[in-house]
């Protein structure tokens, strides 16, 4: 495999194509690495530069205008983020100063941009000499405007420490398949492979691990022995609460992380039929199965239609709906998001969720119940769209949704990033009346 840019270089050309053009972060840093060489270190590096320039976005671009006496044209944009990535690692990061401007400056001339050199060495080190102190809260100035409205509208107690949350990089949690080992027994095999991690107080399976390291570390991680799951996404079996034997719907499964989980929860023990729109998120779903050893029957299908796949006469005992959203309560993972999401997308997801809840309550059984989940912290997609949704049936009930520290809203309960520990997600279980009674 060939190496050809420096990490400082790789790091603007991502930001470049994720910020401007779109791209994915996961996707665009996947392919980085499948088809350029560097050590594990680089990796890391550039990883912290990537996800470091997407978070600060708004603080380092308000600090480049001001040292660019005009802006960079669009044709020599990639320098605009060669600039971004010195001003991060002088603003957030403790780099060495001489290394972070000499190796950025290089940079210029790995991507083909001699001409920008000076420019950069000239912006930089006035940086460095005189950093500009802004008066805004740099949190939200991190923020689109219309995500920062949208927070203060719905959260405006808990807005600050939303955003400043969203802006933290996460903890690295562990779900421990019970089916291998207890978690205290994998909690000592860590220990053993000198990884610390803390017990997680808020669900039964989770492990947090003190730093961050590659899965490959993890003992016997392809042998089915934990996955990658943040602690709000764990909560999901607690609350679905499936029993040996059960006929289970995940309507929204890929890549798999619930449906494993509750398959983990039963012994593999359960009739899962696990569905997703995308065929090669369905892959995904059939790998995550494959090295947890477990079985569900895989379908591409839209779920919000009448169903291509069989159903069970007597309807299905539990329902998943970990429906799409917009979601603005993962950011902190996932930093594009806030590069990426626009203001129409929410009426649209809305519509697929509203489609979703209507068309999968015929297939829950009298009694069954369902849980409409979403990795959003907007009331639209959450709370106001379940209201709605059971103001419209004559057989819904809302029951409690037992959660170790959400805060209730009205249906269901919601976590929030930097309130509470764990990722931002909303919960709403409803019951199906049950006709014999
Ligand atoms: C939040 S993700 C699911 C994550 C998954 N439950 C897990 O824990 O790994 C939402 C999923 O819904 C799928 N999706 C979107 N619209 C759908 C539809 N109409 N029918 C079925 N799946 C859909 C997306 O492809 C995406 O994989």
């Amino acid at each position: 495999m060939a190496k050809t840019l420096n990490t400082r270089a790789a790091a603007a050309k991502l930001c470049w194509q994720i910020i401007d053009k779109g791209h994915s972060l996961d996707a665009a840093l996947a392919d980085l690495f499948e088809t350029q060489d560097f050590s594990p270190q680089d990796r890391g590096f550039i990883q912290e530069l990537i996800y470091g320039v997407c978070r600060w976005y708004g603080e380092l671009d308000t600090v480049a205008a001001s040292l660019l006496k005009t802006p960079i044209r669009n044709k020599d944009r990639v320098i605009h983020f060669v600039l971004l990535v010195g001003l991060y690692q002088l603003r957030k990061l403790d780099t060495a100063e001489h290394a972070a401007v000499a190796e950025t400056v290089s940079a210029c001339k790995q991507l083909n941009k001699q001409w920008a050199k000076n420019l950069i060495n000239g912006c930089l080190r006035t940086a460095q000499r005189d950093p500009l102190i802004l008066e805004q809260d740099m949190n939200s100035l991190s923020h689109p405007s219309w995500i920062r409205d949208a927070i203060d509208t719905a959260w405006p107690q808990q807005a600050a420490a939303i955003m400043a949350g969203n802006n933290q990089r996460p903890p690295m949690c562990l779900r421990v398949n019970s089916r291998h080992a207890s978690r205290d027994d994998y909690q000592s095999q860590l220990a053993e492979a000198g990884i610390a991690s803390d017990i997680d107080p808020n669900t039964r399976d989770g492990l947090i691990l003190q730093q961050p390291v590659s899965v490959t570390l993890l003992p016997q991680f392809d042998q089915g022995a934990c996955s990658v799951q943040d602690s709000a996404a764990q909560i999901a079996a607690d609350l679905l609460d499936c029993q040996p034997g059960m006929h289970v719907l995940d309507a929204c499964a890929a890549p798999g992380g619930k449906t494993a989980h509750i398959l983990e929860r039963c012994d593999n023990q359960l009739s899962m039929d696990a569905l997703d729109i995308s065929e090669s998120r369905c892959e995904q779903l059939h790998g995550t199965l494959a090295r947890l050893q477990l079985n569900a029957n895989v379908y591409v299908a839209d779920a919000s239609e009448t169903p291509s796949w069989p159903t069970p006469a007597t309807g299905y005992q539990r329902i998943l709906i970990d429906a799409p959203c917009s979601g603005l309560g993962v950011i902190r993972r996932h930093p594009d998001i806030k590069h990426h999401r626009r203001p129409s997308d929410i009426e649209q997801l809305q519509s697929i969720q509203a489609a979703l809840l209507q068309n999968l309550w015929a297939y829950l059984a009298p009694g069954g119940k369902m849980l409409y989940m979403t990795c959003s912290i907007l009331p639209a997609e959450n709370n106001a769209q379940v209201s709605q949704f059971v103001a419209q049936q004559n057989d819904a009930m809302l029951i409690a949704t037992p959660h170790p520290v959400a805060q209730t809203v009205e249906p269901g309960v919601q976590t929030l990033p930097g309130v509470h520990a764990m990722d931002g997600f909303y919960y709403c279980l409803i019951q199906k009346a049950n006709t014999d009674t």
